[in-house]
């Protein structure tokens, strides 16, 4: 069963059309990848996807709801939970704090409950911090916890989103190039973490410019260009793809992949 089902998706920016026509399938369950060069319609796809962009044309089915012209905040309510290309943790708090951030926009609350605390309230702050230490235990981070979260280093910032975006317990989660600015060893912790949630349960759709990486790791790719959507198939597919080859891998890369 498809989890996420994209039909006929078109994104004109005046006349250029940085998605044209494109459809897909996510199944429930599995590890989805969407790659493209530079200026592929990569980001203008997800930003669709999650209600940060409104379409030209097509629609977009989420967990068996038309999600086409639902807001961002409805759409990330279901579990369609994502992060971005550049990372956007809550400056000044502690890396705990940020996913249990994370954490409360799956639980219940609102300002009564937590001015006048009551026992139901402080029974969830507890349960709330013990599944946020739980999750940097999850990404390797939990001897971090204490620390400002813009003191980590980049890589571990990045490992901190994951975690945050994981704290709202996705149906679907959306990773936007999350191995960009990773050393070779990082990409590898990152690679084996996004296994991880995907075999816990968690779908996963995400784009990437690290061909290696992705080709290693998804179940199934689909490739952008010029807006376009030029294949679609296992990552053996892909990377044996004549027009994917010519348009964006270059032999040598599909070689070393
Ligand atoms: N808000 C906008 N207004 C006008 N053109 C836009 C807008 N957003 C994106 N574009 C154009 O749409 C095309 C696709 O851009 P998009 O950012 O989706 O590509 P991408 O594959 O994510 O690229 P990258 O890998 O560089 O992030 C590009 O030509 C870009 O210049």
């Amino acid at each position: 069963m498809a989890l996420l089902k994209v039909k006929g998706l078109t994104k004109r920016f005046g006349g250029l059309a940085a998605n044209n026509d494109i459809s897909l399938d996510v199944p429930q369950g599995s590890l989805f990848a969407v790659i493209g060069p530079n200026g592929a319609g990569k980001t203008t796809f997800f930003n669709m996807i999650s209600g940060f962009l409104g379409s030209t044309a097509g629609s977009i089915e989420f967990d068996g709801r038309d999600v086409t012209k639902a807001p961002q905040h409805e759409i990330a309510a279901m579990g369609l939970v994502r992060t971005f290309q550049l990372v956007q943790l809550f400056k000044g708090m502690s890396v705990a704090e940020n996913v249990e951030v994370g954490c409360h926009l799956a639980t219940r609350g609102g300002v009564a409950a937590s001015l006048f605390r009551p026992a139901w309230f402080r029974k969830q702050e507890i349960e709330v911090r013990e599944r946020a230490y739980e999750l940097l235990e999850f990404v390797g981070l939990s001897a971090q916890a204490d620390i400002d979260s813009e003191l980590l280093p980049y890589g571990q910032q990045r490992l901190l989103e994951v975690a945050r975006a994981l704290a709202a317990k996705p149906k679907l989660l959306l990773l936007d190039e999350p191995a960009a600015g990773l050393n070779t060893q990082e990409t590898e912790g990152l690679a084996h973490i996004i296994q991880k949630i995907n075999a816990q349960g968690t779908t996963v759709l995400l784009i990437e410019h690290d061909v290696a990486l992705v080709t290693r790791i998804a179940h199934r790719i689909a490739v952008l260009d010029f807006g376009k959507k030029i294949a679609e198939g296992t990552p053996d597919e892909i990377k044996a793809h004549p027009e994917v080859i010519a348009a964006y891998l270059g032999v040598e890369e599909v070689e070393n992949a």
